[in-house]
């Protein structure tokens, strides 16, 4: 589990006016990435509670556009295709792998995604890590894409739910690795009330232990092959989840799973998919092409 906030409260002092920052004591620097991220989330989100309060977000939700089926449409494929139904991610960049695409255009992409067959979208909307946006949720909704969009946002708090319904969205996901099940269930909870589905993402047997004690409503649930602390990323974690005690009882009740990260080939979805996964979803395979609609077509071995 990663610390949700520096031990210290602060990772940096900051020296005012004078422009530099001082480190704090060693204990108070980020062990990896995610914690990192998650750390500045709470400056991001403070910054953005001051430019707009959560009323005023409720009341934009009040305006939003009906959530669409998420999950629904992710079954729907399988059952059209015989194949995952596939979440195709709207990613400019990412800490392990830099620029993925320098001729980005959110809107273009979703909408090649949608043409090539994607069920659904993930639009990263965190923008100091990955060059996203939630604005970008608005945009492909206003272009007319008919996915469901997933807000691929690393939520800490109920604010941020808030934030992606009025911006579009229709699903959002909550990574078990950084919130405890007291967080989960609150989170759940507000997401259902908004009218928000939800994938929990697992990286361990560990964490879907925990999660599956959890009240999961309709949620659905993801399992990350990529390790966020140290960005290895291996297919086998899929399986080895999935043939575990606790991978087994997802199948027994029904629970909808998706494979996520490192899916380059045909291959890698069949794979996850023996594995048990009724959905994928697949960034920098895609978004990293000229033809974005084609390689979903590739991937899904459509003609
Ligand atoms: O992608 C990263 O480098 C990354 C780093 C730290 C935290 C999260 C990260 N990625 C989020 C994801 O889970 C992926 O964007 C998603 O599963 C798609 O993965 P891929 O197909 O490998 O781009």
């Amino acid at each position: 589990m990663i610390r949700r906030r520096p031990p210290e409260g602060k990772a940096r002092q900051p020296c005012g006016i004078v422009g530099f920052e001082v480190p704090m004591a060693e204990t108070s620097k980020a062990r990896n990435i995610l914690e990192e991220i998650v750390w500045f989330k709470a400056e991001e989100i403070a910054d953005m509670r001051n430019r707009q309060s959560i009323q005023q977000l409720s009341i934009l939700v009040g305006r939003a556009p009906p959530p669409r089926d998420f999950i629904g449409a992710l079954r729907a494929a399988m059952q059209r295709m015989g194949k995952p139904g596939l979440i195709a991610e709207v990613k400019k960049a990412s800490p392990s792998r830099g620029v993925l695409q320098p001729d980005f255009d959110a809107v273009r992409i979703a909408q090649a995604y949608e043409a090539g067959g994607a069920a659904c979208l993930s639009v990263l909307t965190d923008a100091r890590y990955f060059q996203g946006s939630f604005q970008f949720l608005a945009d492909i909704r206003a272009a007319g894409v008919a996915c469901p969009l997933l807000a691929k946002e690393f939520i800490v708090e109920a604010y941020q739910l808030f934030k992606a319904r009025a911006m579009g969205a229709d699903a959002a996901l909550l990574i078990a690795a950084v919130l405890p099940n007291t967080d989960l269930a609150y989170l759940l909870k507000s997401a259902a009330k908004l009218g928000l589905q939800i994938i929990v993402e697992v990286h361990t047997i560990a964490e879907l232990e925990r999660v599956l004690r959890l009240d999961l409503g309709n949620a659905m649930l993801g399992i990350n092959n990529r390790n966020l602390e140290d960005f290895t990323v291996d297919l086998g974690n899929t399986r080895t989840i999935m043939e575990s005690a606790a991978g087994k009882e997802v199948l027994q009740r029904g629970l909808l799973m998706a494979g996520e990260s490192g899916i380059f080939a045909p291959v890698d979805v069949d794979f996850v998919q023996k594995a048990g996964c009724g959905a994928i979803l697949v960034g920098e395979s895609l978004v990293k092409t000229g033809d974005p609609a084609a390689a979903v077509r590739q991937l899904l071995s459509l003609s």
